[in-house]
């Protein structure tokens, strides 16, 4: 059975740092009950505060794989990558220990998103991806205000994805225009989701994911854990929430 709530906290910081925690258990819970632990993180703002927060709190590094939910198609290095952000607060803090799987950068290797991603796929050999097991322990996504997360957008052939567990995007709505990302056939089989929000311009996206509304108009409906999918929000976030 799994459990959908809402949590409304005072600002972005005590968001991060309460999301960043709940990840943290949910993590430490799989590394004692299984050894290992998956990890799936989001940029934007309060993503990467989030993952700023999870380098301040107890976990088995050694233990863990982590992802990126999606990732600008832009060459190694460019500002606009979500792993330079991300290595910034958090990978170079945990150093060595965690498995990180980066997706491809556009350049030599890859020209071609759609390439790039099924070769990712290939590369990373998710555990389990035969099967329907979870894929990930734990799913970290910021939200945009028309409900996007990762890059899946309202819609677009992303989020009408159903088989791949990943795909290239071409058009996508915000720049860059090509994207790498996890499709919601991925994202749902996460045993929790975190999705991390803030302002009122995320109002009613947050409504709509909470509400159950079509994940092709708000993409943040589709985004359901296995076992739990939890909200941090702050009061604006929230305010649409009935
Ligand atoms: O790839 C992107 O264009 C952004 O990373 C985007 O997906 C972001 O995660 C959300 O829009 C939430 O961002 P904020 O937390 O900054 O509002």
């Amino acid at each position: 059975m799994s459990v959908t709530r809402h949590l409304v906290h005072e600002d972005a910081q005590s968001l991060a740092e309460a999301a960043a925690l709940a990840a943290a258990g949910h993590l430490n819970e799989r590394v004692a009950a299984a050894g290992r632990a998956t990890l799936s993180l989001t940029g934007g703002s309060v993503g990467v505060k989030t993952a700023a927060a999870l380098a301040g709190t107890e976990v088995d590094w050694s233990r863990v794989t982590i992802f990126l939910g999606d990732e600008r198609f832009v060459p190694a290095g460019h500002p606009d990558r979500n792993d330079g952000q991300l290595a910034e607060v958090l990978f170079d803090a945990v150093g060595d220990r965690a498995t990180i799987h980066r997706w491809p950068a556009r350049g030599d290797e890859f020209d071609d998103v759609d390439a790039a991603a099924e070769a990712f796929l290939t590369e990373v050999d998710l555990p389990g991806a035969g099967g329907d097991e979870p894929l990930f322990d734990v799913t970290l996504l910021g939200m945009g205000p028309e409900g996007h997360i990762d890059s899946l957008f309202p819609h677009t052939p992303a989020i009408a994805e159903t088989d791949r567990l990943a795909v290239g995007v071409r058009d996508c709505p915000k720049p860059p225009p090509e994207r790498l990302t996890f499709t919601l056939p991925a994202v749902r089989r996460s045993r929790h989701v975190i999705v991390v929000a803030t302002g009122e311009g995320k109002a009613e996206a947050v409504a709509k994911g909470l509400g159950g509304a079509d994940p092709a108009d708000w993409p943040v409906a589709g985004a359901v854990g296995t076992e739990s999918t939890t909200f941090h929000l702050d009061g604006p976030a929230a305010s649409l929430v009935s």
